[in-house]
């Protein structure tokens, strides 16, 4: 893996609160509404998805990264497919090695999936179930948003996400323990597992052994450590979730440091619209169009735009309206 010393901003708090949103609980809505403003960023708890249909899925991805480099990279591609160090096709690298997907697996997108593991049934089921299980906490969640922001109808949001043929992907990523590091002095405690960004899409979800590394950054500019717990889900909100809100809501920046002891794997499903989606303010957030504070663009324009950045770039900037 490519060696990276790019010095990083030290955390300020440490690990600090991270909002915690109980799902089960209709009333959480308003503080869901608080966590996307405030952090754009939140933890969700009882969501009523299955242990063990994680911890299947978690299985096959250890025994995927396990295999020979060789076998692994038997299935490298771009977009889909295997990767190792190197993130997008812009010069970002990172240490990580990972599994891009099209979440919708039966798409086509994915032609690689058969020949992976030496039981890719297993596999593909357990991936089947968890994207399926996931886009409905995502639909629900994004519903609960929709409730807590007083917009009817209650499926505004999650009907840009909640057909299996939209835009989404899935993410497997795995970030071996890193030798770079001085298990003694923490010299070199800063290596990037994966570098600052936001997410494009609406919204994230993501869910890690536990193995923390997980950072975000407040709206003040200072980065706080996520503690890691297997049980629970966290939230991203994305680029185009900012846009639909008119800003309201904040596309979290974050990254993940590298851990010099052990591994961390992580799982995120990406919910994107359909490529054709038009994504504009809604006009029920805004009293006027003056308040407008983004250009419209198509999730196609968006994504191709953002495909072309690097990972740290700021990629809403060419959408804010000019003459504001
Ligand atoms: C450097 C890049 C990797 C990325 C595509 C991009 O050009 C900029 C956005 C990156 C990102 C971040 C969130 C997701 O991990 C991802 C799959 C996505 O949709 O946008 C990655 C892209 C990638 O790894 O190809
Ligand atoms: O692996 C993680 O924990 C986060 C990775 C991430 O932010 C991403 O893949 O977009
Ligand atoms: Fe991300």
């Amino acid at each position: 893996m490519a060696v990276l010393s790019k010095p990083v901003a030290e955390p300020k708090f440490g690990f600090a609160p991270i909002p915690v949103i109980d799902i089960s609980d209709p009333e959480s809505k308003h503080a869901l509404v608080k966590a996307c403003e405030d952090f754009g960023f939140f933890k969700v708890i009882n969501h009523g998805i299955s242990s063990e249909l994680v911890s299947v899925l978690e299985h096959e991805a250890v025994e995927f990264f396990s295999l020979p480099k060789s076998e692994k990279t038997h299935v490298a591609g771009y977009p889909f497919g295997y990767g190792n160090s190197k993130i997008g096709r812009n010069g970002d690298v990172g240490w990580v090695e990972y599994l891009l997907m099209n979440a919708n697996l039966d798409s086509g997108s994915n032609p690689f999936l058969p020949g992976l593991l030496k039981n890719p049934e297993t596999f593909r089921n357990a991936l089947k179930e968890y994207t399926k299980s996931v886009r409905k906490m995502t639909c629900e969640v994004l519903e609960m948003i929709t409730d807590g922001l007083g917009i009817k109808p209650r499926n505004t949001l999650s009907n840009l996400v909640s057909d299996q043929n939209t835009d989404s992907i899935f993410r497997l990523n795995h970030y071996p323990p890193c030798p770079l590091i001085n298990k003694k002095t923490n010299a070199g405690k800063n290596v990037i597992g994966f570098g600052e960004h936001t997410d494009p899409q609406i919204i994230s979800v993501l869910r890690s052994n536990n193995t923390s590394g997980l950072q975000i950054n407040l709206i003040d500019g200072s980065w706080i450590s996520v503690p890691s717990d297997h049980s629970s889900f966290f939230f991203n909100v994305g680029d185009s979730l900012q846009v639909l809100t008119n800003g309201r809501f904040k596309s979290v920046r974050h990254r993940v440091l590298a851990n010099s002891r052990k591994s961390r794997v992580s799982m995120i499903y990406f919910a994107g619209p359909s490529l054709t989606q038009r994504i504009a303010p809604l006009t029920c957030l805004i009293d006027n169009e003056d308040e407008r504070l983004y250009e419209e663009f198509t999730w196609s324009e968006y994504k191709n735009s953002a495909y072309n950045s690097r990972l740290s770039d700021n990629r809403l900037q060419q959408f804010v309206r000019k003459n504001i």
